[in-house]
């Protein structure tokens, strides 16, 4: 399609995976908070997007075209969904990978009532001739509809009703100026902090009717990796141990020994993350050491340990990418209980220098 896409790298099974697979997207409906009031975190977001709705409503018109941008599984589709809720208003659900012709486009945009959220989906990822037309129905709500071939051809221009284009991406810097520029408030989407894992942990274990104590939804919340997808994914597995091993209770050493079993650690980092380290560690003493040779030891693809592992490795403080390849920082010696070789005795081929004394 066009080009290099996150979704091109196949992404082993995992548990911790940011992206929705078969079982989420089938629980996630259900789980979803319904208004402002339950979305958790995101205080700005939140605030901004509270002052962008209301005012719309008191002036009783439509609200401002909104771009959202995020990591995935952050609650871009959640808040989208709000917002319509919020508005009172129908939303139509779409994606940039679904809207390969203009004339697609068209026919969605011709078919709005009045007031319609419109979300779209991976707005970065639809084809250049729809997105050209998205800009006058953004700015003028009007799209030429073409009709005939060659050289008889003709533009019907048509007048679209007010709607309210919701806009999510993963990859705000992949959108071309002129698209970004036609929103008129973009919520950016951060990671959650513990704290806040800890309260969508609680709530979906209320609506999934689990018991779960405080200790418990902490355990949780601390191996999510900042996101909400994640932590309702363990939350459901853990939910399953205590079902089955233990008393049907969440508590901190249930969930602790559940996450065992499932090969996620403390820090939400699993069986790859691990590997990638570990091997960076023992093999290499902590780097630096080139991304193939790391990936041929670990065997997986370059592209696998670059693109999945690394990512959430590098947020962590765990890894540094650096000119001479890849080089562990002393929390990753900590966190996998080694001493780094400088600790340990050293030598002269200890890897003294790299972070300073
Ligand atoms: N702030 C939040 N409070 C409570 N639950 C949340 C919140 N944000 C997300 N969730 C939950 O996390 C799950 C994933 O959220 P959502 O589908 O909205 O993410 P997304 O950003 O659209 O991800 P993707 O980029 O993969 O489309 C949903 O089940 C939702 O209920
Ligand atoms: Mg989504």
């Amino acid at each position: 399609m066009n080009g290099y896409d996150e979704t091109d790298i196949p992404e082993p099974d995992r548990l911790v995976a940011p992206g929705a697979d078969g079982e989420d997207t089938a629980v996630e409906a259900a789980l979803r908070p319904k208004d402002l009031g339950e979305f958790v975190g995101q205080e700005k977001v939140r605030q901004q997007l509270d002052l962008v709705l209301k005012a719309a409503k008191q002036r009783g018109a439509t609200a401002d075209h909104v771009l959202l941008s995020g990591a995935p599984g952050l609650g871009k589709t959640t808040l989208s969904m709000i917002i319509a809720a919020e508005m009172g208003a129908p939303i139509r659900i779409t994606s940039g990978p679904a809207i390969q012709h203009a004339g697609d486009l068209a026919a969605i945009l011709s078919s709005l009532q009045e007031g319609e959220v419109l979300f779209l989906d991976e707005i970065h990822r639809m084809s250049r001739p729809a997105e050209e037309m998205l800009y006058m129905a953004m700015e003028d709500f009007r799209v030429d509809v073409i009709v005939g071939k060659g050289p008889g051809a003709t533009a019907i221009p048509l007048e679209l009703p007010p709607f309210t284009l919701v806009g999510a991406t993963t990859r705000a810097g992949l959108l071309p100026p002129p698209l970004r520029d036609r929103f008129g408030f973009t919520g950016h989407m951060e990671f959650y902090a513990p704290e806040e894992l800890e309260r969508v942990v609680h709530r979906s274990a209320r609506l999934l009717d689990v018991e779960i104590d405080t200790a418990g939804a902490a355990e949780i919340a601390g191996r999510s990796r900042g996101t909400p997808r994640i932590a309702n994914r363990l939350l459901r597995r853990v939910r399953d141990y205590a079902q089955v091993r233990a008393d049907g209770v969440i508590t901190r050493e249930v969930a602790g020994t559940a996450l065992q079993v499932y090969e996620v650690d403390a820090r939400g980092l699993d069986r790859l993350d691990r590997a990638v380290l570990e091997a960076l560690l023992k093999l290499f003493g902590g780097g630096p050491v080139g991304l193939s040779t790391l990936a041929v030891a670990v065997g997986e693809e370059r592209e696998t340990v670059e693109e999945v592992a690394e990512p959430f490795l590098v947020r962590e403080g765990l890894l540094a990418r650096t000119p001479r390849g890849r080089v562990a920082t002393p929390a990753a010696w900590a966190h996998l209980g080694l001493v780094p070789p400088q600790q340990a005795g050293g030598g002269p081929r200890g890897q003294q220098g790299l972070f300073g004394a």
